[in-house]
């Protein structure tokens, strides 16, 4: 399997054009959050604006959006239940993210179904944590036009694939992967996390086990968003935020034992301009 090298991040991550806005950037969508789970939206939602998406809203129960607001001023908030709301938002933004956090409820199962009936060619939805247990339980067709990527740890990939974790080599993987959606892109998320997309396969050789805590999985989706939103999708595109995501966290253990989703966040903004200068 091909080994993801570091130059990605200088290939992919570019600087900005003096005369762009932030329409230039990426409008994305994060549907995620529940009663139990409000600090998942955050660290989804902050990761992607840190990475640099122009505009980024969250889809979320009221409840948490003081909590959002105080936490991320610079996202937008909408109600979830809110069925014309989050119809307008779903057709207006280029990016949507969904699943963390979100838990499994009929509102949830609702939402998973509404992103994948009203997404189109031009959009990319990325697909998370309770989205893609509620798609392997509801056993819903990933039936969408839009570009797919789907981020399970190997927990959520054995629900989608029924493939034991034991089971899931490369080959098991591509071909659960193309009967899922053979245009889907796969994020098996692991130490050292592999990426499926038609026939390649690819793998990052950074990060840590001081990674293994709540909410990096989120963090790593909204970092996601936030590239696809800036530089388009592509198979690059999504290797350059897996490996930034990683080698962020690398950094970090040198000197921390646990590594912090949120210490995480806080450091992309510098590693991206490490990556973007024009004399790289
Ligand atoms: N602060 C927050 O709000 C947090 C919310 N979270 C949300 O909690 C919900 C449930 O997600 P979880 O992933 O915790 O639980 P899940 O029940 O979806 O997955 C965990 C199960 O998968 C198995 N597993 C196998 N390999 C694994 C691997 N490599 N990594 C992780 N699990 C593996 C575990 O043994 C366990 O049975 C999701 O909506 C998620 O986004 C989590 O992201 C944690 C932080
Ligand atoms: N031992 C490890 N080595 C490298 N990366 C790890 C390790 N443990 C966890 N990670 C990374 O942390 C993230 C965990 O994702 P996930 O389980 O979805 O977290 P959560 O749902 O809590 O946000 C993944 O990107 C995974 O690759
Ligand atoms: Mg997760």
């Amino acid at each position: 399997m091909e080994k993801i090298s570091k130059n990605i991040l200088n290939q992919v991550i570019t600087p900005r054009e003096p005369e762009s806005y932030k329409g230039n950037y990426g409008k994305v969508l994060i549907i995620a959050g529940s009663t139990q789970f409000g600090g998942a939206a955050i660290m989804c939602s902050s990761a992607a604006i840190h990475s640099g998406a122009g505009l980024v809203t969250v889809a979320t129960t009221p409840e948490k959006f003081t909590a959002i607001n105080v936490k991320i001023p610079e996202a937008m908030t909408i109600d979830y239940h809110d069925k014309k709301a989050l119809l307008t938002a779903i057709i207006n933004n280029q990016v949507i993210a969904i699943g963390p956090g979100l838990g499994t409820s009929n509102i949830a199962k609702g939402l998973v179904k509404a992103v994948l009936n009203n997404t189109k060619t031009d959009q990319t939805v990325i697909l998370d944590a309770s989205a893609l247990t509620i798609i392997a339980e509801e056993k819903i067709p990933l039936q969408t036009t839009a570009n797919i990527i789907l981020t399970p740890h190997q927990g959520e990939w054995q629900r989608l694939s029924n493939l034991a974790i034991t089971e899931q080599i490369e080959l098991n993987n591509q071909t659960n992967l193309h009967e899922l959606n053979p245009d889907a892109l796969l994020v098996l998320k692991k130490h050292q996390s592999e990426i499926y997309y038609h026939d390649q396969a690819s793998k990052i050789t950074v990060g840590n086990p001081g990674m293994a805590t709540g909410g990096m999985g989120d963090t790593l989706t909204g970092i996601i968003a936030g590239f696809v939103g800036q530089f388009g999708f592509s198979l690059e595109t999504v290797q350059a935020a897996l490996f930034l995501h990683s080698e962020i966290g690398d950094k970090l253990n040198e000197k921390n034992y646990v590594v912090l989703p949120s210490s995480i966040i806080e450091k992309i903004p510098k590693y991206m301009a490490k990556f973007s200068s024009r004399d790289k």
